[in-house]
């Protein structure tokens, strides 16, 4: 196939940042997507409706002319998250989950969940009013292997969640492992976001002649194996899997030092790498409903009617993008890619 036109699809899983790095970023996923879930992991992180008004007036005003991008919000589960605010959130109409970080799991997330008992009554209230709970699914327990952390989290606090609140809708966000496919086919209530670095790669691309600090985010690449079981997940057209890029922006001094942050950047070219990994799976016609319809489905949003175009025009994707302090490097940079977004 050398054209595909598809519904415009939607950014489930975004990492926007604030400032100048939010100017720099937004234009490429309003390019590509229609709307976002937009993570709250600032400094400090969006805790409440107030911020996350705010915040989205931020974002709206960095909207580049012409586009109709709709940020859809987010709020940072904290310990003293109350349900009053979860309540006020699903009224707002802006706020369209919230997200639990376990303290510590990933980049900005001090504020998160230290003891997820704690958020019993709020998370209650999120299973009363309907507000999807959004999971960054690693345990951050040292002592548990890296390549563990999800299926860890999953035995250990997402079943007993899970039992705990069966009405409340759940998204367990950057599955990484045959684990999380594997509870998300067996569990009702429950989605999961892929993102393309976890179809693309597996383990081996972090020590790929020499250790590849681009290649390093949360959860970390896994085995094969996993890769191969998120591939098959993505491509099967069940509703339960859906596009979420976890696109998320780190200059390049940060993440090329000696504790190097973690996240890969997509969100340019975040399409043309989901075409390219659906079309390898020989499963080029599942990409639009992964993309542009199971998605608004679980967050019982419209699907969107606008279409876009990919056509097969090679083209290399930028060695460094424009970003403050020292430039972005976008995932697979220098490489080229099959794949054009017209
Ligand atoms: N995925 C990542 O590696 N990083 C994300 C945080 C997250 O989604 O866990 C970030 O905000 O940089
Ligand atoms: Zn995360
Ligand atoms: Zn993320």
């Amino acid at each position: 196939m050398e054209k595909l036109t598809i519904t415009r699809p939607d950014d489930w899983h975004l990492h926007l940042r604030d400032g100048e790095a939010l100017k720099a970023v937004l234009p490429h996923t309003a390019h590509q997507f229609a709307r976002a879930i937009v993570m709250p992991n600032l400094k400090p992180p969006v805790r409440s409706v107030a911020d996350a008004a705010a915040y989205r007036e931020r974002i709206l005003a960095a909207v580049p002319a012409r586009s109709q991008f709709e940020p859809l919000m987010t709020l940072y589960l904290t310990d003293n998250t109350s349900p009053e605010e979860v309540i006020a959130a699903k009224a707002s109409q802006f706020v369209k989950a919230v997200k639990y970080y376990p303290a510590g799991a990933t980049t900005n997330s001090d504020f998160g969940v230290t003891d997820i008992s704690r958020c019993d009554a709020v998370l209650a209230a999120m299973g009363q009013v309907d507000l999807p709970l959004l999971l960054h699914g690693e345990v951050t327990d040292r002592q548990v292997d890296i390549f563990d952390r999800e299926k860890v989290f999953i035995e250990k606090y997402l079943i007993p969640l899970r039992e705990k609140f069966p009405q409340l809708r759940i998204v367990l966000e950057h599955i990484t492992t045959s684990d999380a496919v594997e509870f998300v086919l067996s569990t009702n209530n429950i989605a999961a976001t892929i993102t393309p670095q976890h179809l693309l790669f597996s383990r081996n691309i972090l020590f790929q002649g020499g250790i590849c600090p681009h290649y390093y985010c949360l959860p970390i690449l896994k085995r094969e194996e996993h890769r191969l079981a998120l591939l098959q997940a993505a491509t099967s057209g069940n509703p339960k899997f859906f596009l979420g890029t976890d696109s998320a922006p780190h200059a390049r001094n940060s993440k090329e030092s000696s504790c190097g942050c973690a996240g890969c950047y997509s969100a340019l070219h975040a399409l043309e790498l989901y075409a390219e990994v659906f079309e390898g799976a020989n499963a080029l016609d599942k990409l639009e409903a992964f993309a542009s319809f199971y998605g608004p489905d679980f967050y019982q949003l419209p699907r969107n009617t606008e279409q876009i175009t990919l056509t097969k025009t090679p083209w290399r994707i930028p060695a460094e993008l424009p970003f403050p302090e020292s430039g972005l490097v976008p995932l697979r940079a220098g490489e080229e890619i099959t794949w054009q977004m017209v």
